[in-house]
């Protein structure tokens, strides 16, 4: 491996490289869960511009969701009686042999009236069709505190409140323990995804660095004990705002879309520009490539916000607070004398280069020493624990014990 300091290093990664593996990654896929196992389903995902409400919504008889400081994510599981397995024909006699499908929707918690509608929807749709009991909401994020009172009011159910890390935690262990398929690395030198049922033999400790609008790092010793170790306030909320002031972009994909294309060599500063061209400071491992100030090239250059290209500012947005999540993240582990680091939070978005990024700092920073993991459901650790907690007390969700 290079032993080059983090940065400027995606230019060499394979367009089609990322193309795959960003293709795969699309949307987080539903699960099906039944006694026996759990698996992903592999199919189209839903996002919040498409929403696919399932045809059997009677049959939606649970609700999570985890509403943070930027998106509100919604889980509902709805109960079946054909198995992904068996031909859709075909259908299990036996209700015990029930499973069900979870499935995935996000919203901007600036549009929360949206994302209790939809709740509504499928609510009443239930209550309309079925004698069952109704749906409980499990509810977990800041917005569960401060949307409580709403919710409770227009849904007219019981909304159960739950700690987000807690939940996180709850999700991601489950998730790395139950589902195969869910956990990958990346390859730092080709960027090619590496799948495994088993990366290590030890499974505690790790550790979660969970970026949503902050950073929150927790260090996890089994598999309900967790202590939170550190945190940043400099988060996905920072490259969100930041580059929705900077960029025409309106959308966070439209974001990360044009960092693909940019060339952030345009307003970083290099140690090249510093030491002079193609000389580094090689003593210390920092190549004339290397970002010597995020940047910290603009100001030298004298030029209006309007005479950068967008693609280079938001290249190099992403690049600094990627490198700084994954430098923070990695003195925490060495603190905390833990390998194994698992990123979540809808920061990531399966985005190649930010997961590049992060991988790349990890294993730099710690000599090859830690593993950086990523999760398929990144996004949706703390609204799948929270539906977890519940479907664990009520016996009629059939779920897979935690192996
Ligand atoms: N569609 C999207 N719209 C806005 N931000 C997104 C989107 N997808 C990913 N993000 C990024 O994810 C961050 C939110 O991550 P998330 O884990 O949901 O945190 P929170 O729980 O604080 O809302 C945003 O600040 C942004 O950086
Ligand atoms: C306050 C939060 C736990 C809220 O979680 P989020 O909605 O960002 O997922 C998180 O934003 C955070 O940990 N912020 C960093 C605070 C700090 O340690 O500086």
């Amino acid at each position: 491996m290079d032993t080059n300091k983090p940065g400027l290093r995606h230019s060499q990664i394979s367009e089609e490289i990322i193309e795959q593996v960003e293709r795969q990654l699309a949307e987080p896929p539903s699960l099906w869960l039944n006694l026996t196992g759990a698996q992903i389903l592999e199919e189209e995902g839903q996002d919040s511009k498409d929403i696919v409400l399932p045809n059997n919504r009677s049959q939606v008889t649970h609700i999570a969701i985890d509403i943070g400081g930027s998106l509100a994510k919604i889980l509902y599981y709805v109960r079946d009686t054909t198995s992904p397995s068996s031909s859709s024909s075909e259908v299990h006699e036996n209700v015990s042999d029930r499973g069900g499908r979870l499935s995935f929707v996000k919203f901007e918690t600036s549009k929360i009236d949206d994302c209790i509608q939809l709740m509504k929807q499928l609510i009443q749709d239930h209550a309309r069709e079925s004698r069952r009991k109704p749906v409980t909401v499990m509810a977990t994020g800041g917005g569960a505190y401060k949307f409580y009172d709403r919710m409770s009011e227009e849904l007219n159910v019981e909304v159960i409140r739950e700690d987000e890390m807690e939940c996180l935690i709850k999700g991601l262990n489950y998730l790395v323990s139950c589902i195969p398929g869910e956990v990958f690395m990346l390859n730092p030198e080709t960027c090619e995804m590496a799948f495994e049922e088993q990366f290590h033999d030890e499974k505690y400790p790790h550790m979660l660095v969970n970026i949503g609008s902050g950073v929150s790092i927790l260090k996890v010793t089994g598999p309900s004990k967790f202590e939170r170790i550190g945190g940043s306030s400099l988060g996905g909320g920072t490259l969100w705002g930041l580059l929705s002031l900077l960029t025409h972009a309106s959308s966070y994909d439209e974001m990360l879309e044009l960092s693909k294309k940019g060339d952030n060599a345009a307003v970083d500063m290099l140690v090249g520009d510093i030491y002079g061209e193609n000389v580094g400071y090689e003593r210390f491992g920092l190549k004339d490539s290397t970002i010597a100030s995020s940047f910290g090239k603009v100001f030298r250059e004298n030029k209006r916000l309007d005479e950068f290209l967008p693609e280079d500012i938001a290249r190099s947005l992403l690049l600094a607070i990627s490198n700084n999540i994954g430098q923070i993240a990695y003195l925490h582990a060495q603190k905390h004398n833990v390998k194994n680091i698992y990123f979540g939070g809808s920061f990531i978005r399966n985005h190649v280069q930010t997961m590049h990024t992060l991988t790349y700092a990890i294993k730099f920073w710690s000599n090859q020493t830690m593993n950086a993991y990523f999760l398929r459901h990144e996004g949706y650790l703390g609204v799948f624990g929270a539906f977890l907690k519940y479907a664990r007390a009520e016996s009629n969700v059939p779920v897979p014990p935690i192996s």
